[in-house]
């Protein structure tokens, strides 16, 4: 049964950067389901592709299946781990269905770190990344903080129902958002 962490926030809220100094340091393992899709797009022989971008651009969701498959290929084909960060999944209610749907038996969600920052400073944040990302310009940055708003954000609330959510600010230093992130997990880890 994999052991998993749904990190969900605003886009530029600091959820990679803050994952992958929990992998460094508490011994999960990072699975950014942007990323996945990224690797797949540029995959050659793929057929989801030009769909995949189509998405990325509009800042709209990618079809379920695609991302949770991408998400337990990647779970199956990790070693031994505490347990996985799945960063930016699942974003709306397709996703959410989606996983419960194929993952039921197989994973189970120890809690949803919530990174809460304010959208002027995600913004701010992402068009200064300078990782040449087809998504981080005005356009699509005004999509995605929609999608955020009107679909990933109701999800957030839906685990708040259940007592899961552990929420972060994240408009400060990574420093001490790390800080937070560490109590967080060490509280969980002693449940
Ligand atoms: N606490 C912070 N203070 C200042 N800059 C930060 C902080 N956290 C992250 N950043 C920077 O902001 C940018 C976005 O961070 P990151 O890629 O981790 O966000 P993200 O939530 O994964 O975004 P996305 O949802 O778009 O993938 C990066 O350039 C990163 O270096
Ligand atoms: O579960 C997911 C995760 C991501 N997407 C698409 O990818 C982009 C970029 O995601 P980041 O987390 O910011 O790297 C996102 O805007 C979606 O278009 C997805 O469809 N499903
Ligand atoms: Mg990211």
């Amino acid at each position: 049964m994999h052991n998993v962490v749904f990190v969900l926030g605003p886009p530029g809220s600091g959820k990679g950067t803050i994952c992958s100094k929990i992998q460094e340091n508490l011994n999960y393992v990072h699975l950014s389901a942007g990323d996945l899709l990224r690797a797949e797009r540029q995959r050659e022989g793929s057929e989801y592709g030009a769909l995949i971008e189509s998405h990325i651009k509009n800042g709209s969701i990618v079809p379920v299946e695609i991302t949770c498959s991408l998400l337990e290929n990647a779970m199956n084909a990790s070693g031994d781990a505490k347990g996985f960060l799945v960063d930016g999944f699942p974003r709306n209610e397709d996703n959410l269905q989606g996983w419960n749907k194929q993952m039921e038996g197989k994973a189970v969600v120890q809690f949803v770190l919530f990174l809460s920052c304010p959208v002027s400073i995600c913004i701010d944040r992402c068009l200064n990344r300078g990782q040449g990302r087809t998504d981080d310009n005005e356009e699509s940055l005004k999509k995605r903080v929609e999608t955020y708003n009107h679909q990933t954000y109701p999800i957030i609330e839906h685990f708040e129902k259940s007592g899961l959510v552990r929420e972060v600010k994240s408009e400060r230093s990574i420093d001490e958002i790390y800080a937070d992130v560490v109590n967080v997990f060490n509280a969980a880890n002693k449940e």
